[in-house]
C-alpha cells in the first residue's frame, strides 16, 4: 500500500525537502513533551496521542516512540497502539498487539538500588526512577546531588563495567545495561516490516538520542536536532499536524 504521508521540509531548514517512504522515529521528553520537573509532571496535549495514531497509518505503520522511559510510562503517557521502545532500547514493542521483548540483559543489583535510595533520601527533591534493567536518580529539584548521584553511580559502573554503563541526561544519572541503547533499538525497528527498506528520520533533543540519530542515518535516513530542526516541543508538533494533514 503506498504511503498516504510525505514529511515536510522541517520549518527552521526548508531547503531539505519533503521525505517519501519515511519511517518516524520520536523521542519523547523534551521532543515530544515539554520537560517537566519532575518525570511524572510532564503535559501531554490532548490531541499528541491521536495525531501519533494518524501519522502512523499515514507511514503505513512506520512510526515509533523511541525513548529512556519505561514502556509502561510511555504507555500511560500516549495511550495508542504504536510501535514502541523504551528503557533506551532495552524493552521493545514493534507490534503494539504484541507482548514487548525484553532482550536478555543484566539487571543492576538490588543493593546498588538500595544505596542510590539513601542517598535521594539526604536531599529533598532527588527522585530514584526505576527502569527495566536500571534506574535513575534525578537532580532537577535537588541540583547540589549532581556531583555525588554521579560518583555513586560511576563507582558501581566500575564494579562492573562489561555489563553496565553510566548514562548522563538531562539533570540526572542512568545506570543502563550494555547491549541496549536508541541505535540497537532502532536497527530491531528497521529488520522488521514495515520499517524495513524505509528511509528513517530520527528526531531527539538529548545526547542519548545521538546514537538513535546515527543509527538512522547509517540506514540512509536522518537525525534531526529538535533544536536545530524545530526549536522547540510545540513547533515539532505543529510539523506533525501538518505531516499528518497531508494524507
Ligand atoms: O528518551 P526520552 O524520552 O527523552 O527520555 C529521557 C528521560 O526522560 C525523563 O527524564 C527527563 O524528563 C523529565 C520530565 O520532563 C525531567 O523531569 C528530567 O529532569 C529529565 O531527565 C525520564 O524520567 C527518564 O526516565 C528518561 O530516561
Amino acid at each position: 500500500m503506498p504511503d498516504l504521508i510525505t514529511l515536510p521540509p522541517p520549518p527552521l531548514v526548508p531547503g531539505l525537502g519533503p521525505i517519501a517512504g519515511a519511517a518516524l522515529f520520536l523521542d519523547f521528553d523534551g521532543t515530544l513533551v515539554e520537560i517537566a520537573p519532575r518525570p511524572d509532571a510532564v503535559v501531554v496535549p490532548d490531541h499528541l496521542p491521536g495525531l501519533l495514531h494518524r501519522l502512523t497509518e499515514g507511514l503505513g505503520g512506520a512510526l515509533a516512540v523511541v525513548s529512556g522511559r519505561a514502556l509502561s510510562d510511555l504507555d500511560h503517557f500516549l495511550p495508542v497502539p504504536i510501535p514502541k521502545a523504551g528503557d533506551h532500547g532495552a524493552s521493545l514493542r514493534p507490534d503494539p498487539l504484541a507482548p514487548s521483548v525484553l532482550p536478555s540483559l543484566p539487571k543492576v543489583p538490588a543493593a546498588w538500588r538500595a544505596e542510590a535510595d539513601a542517598l535521594a533520601e539526604r536531599h529533598p527533591g532527588a527522585l530514584v526512577e526505576d527502569k527495566a534493567h536500571g534506574f535513575v536518580i534525578h537532580y532537577r529539584q535537588a541540583p547540589e546531588l549532581e556531583d555525588a548521584a554521579r560518583a555513586l553511580l560511576a563507582g558501581f559502573v566500575a564494579e562492573d563495567p562489561d555489563a553496565f554503563a553510566l548514562l548522563e541526561a538531562r539533570m540526572a544519572w542512568e545506570i543502563r545495561p550494555r547491549g541496549a541503547s536508541k541505535a540497537t533499538a532502532v536497527r530491531a525497528l528497521m529488520a522488521e516490516a514495515p520499517f524495513t527498506g524505509r528511509v528513517p528520520v530520527f528526531i531527539g533533543d538529548d545526547v542519548t538520542d545521538e546514537e538513535g540519530m546515527d543509527a538512522a542515518r547509517s540506514f540512509g535516513g536522518q537525525g534531526w536536532r529538535l533544536d536545530d530542526m524545530f526549536g522547540t516541543p510545540q513547533a515539532l508538533r505543529e510539523w506533525l499536524a501538518e505531516a499528518a494533514s497531508s494524507r
